[in-house]
């Protein structure tokens, strides 16, 4: 199985006040964290970050922006970037901003038999995680289709999508925790 792992970081962190991808999280930056846990179960690994921090990544990562075409179009458009200009199989998705996301979460993700299934998507304490979750390149299209009609939603991609969703235990929460300002960062931090 061909598996790329993306990790999700072109958004503007406005909430957060500065770039979320290099703020750190136990003396580790966001985004090595995102590379660490994807990197227990791919070494294909893409980073869709903006443009003006290209250069604050240390090498060697492969970097992508979003395409123009979408650029700055959410998540969805990070998604379809890395779908148009990365040859896979599968897409493992990763945001930048969620540190707690561990091996075991990510490898109930992975593709199992049913070739009918076009995305695993993670569900925790009822909520889905459509952007902790693994994507059929067969998704592709669906989510062109969506962007170009400036539809930008995660959900309304699953919506269209042959989806097994993973209901995972209520105390897993905590690991799919994500990071949106430098208040939550540090909440995070003591515990
Ligand atoms: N490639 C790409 N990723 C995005 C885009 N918008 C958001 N993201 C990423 O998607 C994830 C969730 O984003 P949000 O938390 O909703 O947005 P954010 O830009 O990080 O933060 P806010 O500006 O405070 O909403 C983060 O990892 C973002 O980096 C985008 O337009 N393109």
């Amino acid at each position: 199985m061909d598996l790329t792992g993306v990790i999700i970081a072109g958004g503007e962190s406005s909430r957060f006040g500065k770039p979320k991808a290099f703020a750190k999280y136990k003396g580790k930056e966001l985004y090595l964290h995102a590379i660490d846990s994807l990197g227990n179960i791919t070494n294909k690994i893409s980073v869709i970050a903006r443009e003006e921090h290209m250069e604050c990544y240390q090498p060697p990562i492969h970097l992508l922006k979003d395409d123009p075409l979408f650029k700055g179009l959410g998540p969805l458009a990070g998604l379809y970037t890395v779908m148009s200009q990365v040859e896979a199989d599968w897409y493992i998705t990763l945001p930048v901003d969620t540190p707690c996301v561990n091996r075991e979460i990510l490898q109930r993700l992975l593709p199992g038999d049913n070739a009918k299934v076009q995305a695993f998507v993670p569900i925790v304490t009822g909520r889905k995680q459509p952007l902790i979750a693994t994507y059929h390149y067969t998704a592709k299209q669906v989510v062109y289709d969506l962007l170009i009609k400036n539809k930008r939603s995660m959900h309304g991609l699953l919506d269209q999508l042959r989806v097994q969703y993973i209901t995972f235990d209520d105390s897993c929460e905590p690991c799919f925790y994500n990071v949106n300002t430098e208040e939550e960062l540090r909440k995070l931090q003591l515990e």
